[in-house]
């Protein structure tokens, strides 16, 4: 089988690639490297010399293709690679393709079922999901599962690399400059707060931040939109949850899912406070079973601080594959009202894991 891998040193595509690795997903394949701006340089791997990204002759060789470049690339080349009459199958993390009518969002942990109906209907555009909700389904599957979901709110706090590297090292540019405002200051135990907290506040609003990717200050503060807009007041962000969470699943009555997106000064976890409303009232401790039962990954956290504190959270999740769930309880409002709140690491499950899982897949069909 020859794969195409386009993308691969990007944030999605080296974490894509590393997962490869450790999976021994390269054996039984004959990786094929492509770059947009590299072209003619050496190839990882020893896999010979890189491919010019747009060069469709070459993309048309191969059996599958594996995308992590962005949307632009997709919009770019997946219709004239289509129209050269290329019959492969298309993997793509950018959002580029996700709503389209012959393509599957695909998280099989999740929605194997549907992914499985596509192959045998012919299907060939598999598209990852977004990482907000491909986290909250992973999450909280198994209440999906058991059709015991009315309605879901989900309050976001989306980690830096959600935009991408540089998004990432500028937030630590930010984090050093406001340290450096005030190290003098933090070394005085004497000194006064206020001149500390005053000091950060005129980095905030001042131009010495390093601020070109987020256009705001993230280090030390919060930023209540993310995407595009797009109608009704939603971020684009905030769409994707209704849009993507009833495709992936293949609701016949579509669940209403809608919230606030929100980016946070995290580096590569994305966090969710989730309200569900269940159509009956359940016990928690059935609840929790049906989480904890749902796959492999997820993680029951018990609703405790020393337990929240030290399990639910970015820093105890990044680099791994476990999704944590926990501050499940019922919520004043009544007993089918259920608080939750989960974790992820958005790189993995919230990107790469579902593209490289349906390279699998595919594998395992051939
Ligand atoms: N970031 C995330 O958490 C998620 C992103 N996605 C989607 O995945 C797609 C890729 O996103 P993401 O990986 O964040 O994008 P990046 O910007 O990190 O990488 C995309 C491409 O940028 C080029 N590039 C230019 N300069 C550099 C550099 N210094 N280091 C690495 N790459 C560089 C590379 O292409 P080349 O080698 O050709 O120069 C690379 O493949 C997007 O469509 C995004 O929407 C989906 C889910 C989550
Ligand atoms: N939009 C998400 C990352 C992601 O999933 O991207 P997209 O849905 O555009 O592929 C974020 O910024 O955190």
């Amino acid at each position: 089988m020859k794969v195409g891998i386009v993308g691969w040193r990007g944030m999605v595509g080296s974490v894509l690639m590393q997962r490869m690795q450790e999976e021994n997903d390269f054996q039984g394949i004959e990786p094929v490297f492509f770059s947009t701006s590299q072209a003619g340089q050496p190839a990882p791997m020893g896999a010979g010399t890189l491919k010019k990204a747009e060069d469709i002759a070459e993309l048309k060789k191969l059996d599958v293709i594996i995308t992590c470049q962005g949307g632009d690339y997709t919009k770019a080349v997946h219709p004239e690679l289509r129209k050269a009459g290329w019959q492969g199958y298309w993997i793509d993390a950018a959002s580029t393709l996700r709503m389209a009518d012959d393509a599957v969002i695909i998280l099989d942990p999740v929605n194997r079922q549907v992914i499985d109906k596509a192959l045998a209907g012919g299907v060939k555009d598999y598209i990852g999901g977004n990482c907000t909700v491909s986290l909250m389904l992973m999450g909280l599957g198994g209440l999906f599962r058991a059709g015991l979901v009315e309605w879901v709110s989900s309050m976001t706090y989306q980690a830096a690399s959600g935009a991408g590297a540089p998004n990432m090292r500028e937030l630590l540019s930010q984090m050093g400059v406001l340290h450096g405002s005030v190290a003098s200051l933090l070394q005085d135990p004497g000194s006064a707060i206020l001149d500390i907290d005053r000091k950060v506040t005129e980095q905030l609003r001042g131009n010495e931040l390093p601020k070109k990717e987020f256009g705001f200050p993230l280090a030390g503060n919060l930023l209540p939109w993310i995407d595009r807009e797009v109608e009704d007041g939603q971020s684009r962000e905030e769409w994707k949850g209704y849009a993507e969470t009833n495709k992936i699943l293949g609701a016949e009555k579509p669940i209403p899912v809608d919230g606030l997106c929100v980016r946070v000064g995290a580096m590569r976890c994305h966090s969710q406070a989730i309200t569900i409303k269940l159509n009956k009232n359940v016990p928690i401790g059935e609840l929790e079973d049906l989480i904890s039962n749902d796959n492999q990954w997820v993680e029951l956290v018990p609703n405790t601080k020393a337990d929240s504190l030290a399990r639910l959270t970015p820093a105890a999740v990044s680099g791994t594959l476990s999704v944590p769930v926990g501050r499940l309880r019922k919520m004043k409002m009544g007993p089918q009202y259920l608080s939750a709140f989960t974790c992820g690491d958005q790189l993995l499950w919230g990107a790469a894991e579902p593209l490289r899982r349906m390279l699998r897949i595919l594998r395992e069909r051939k």
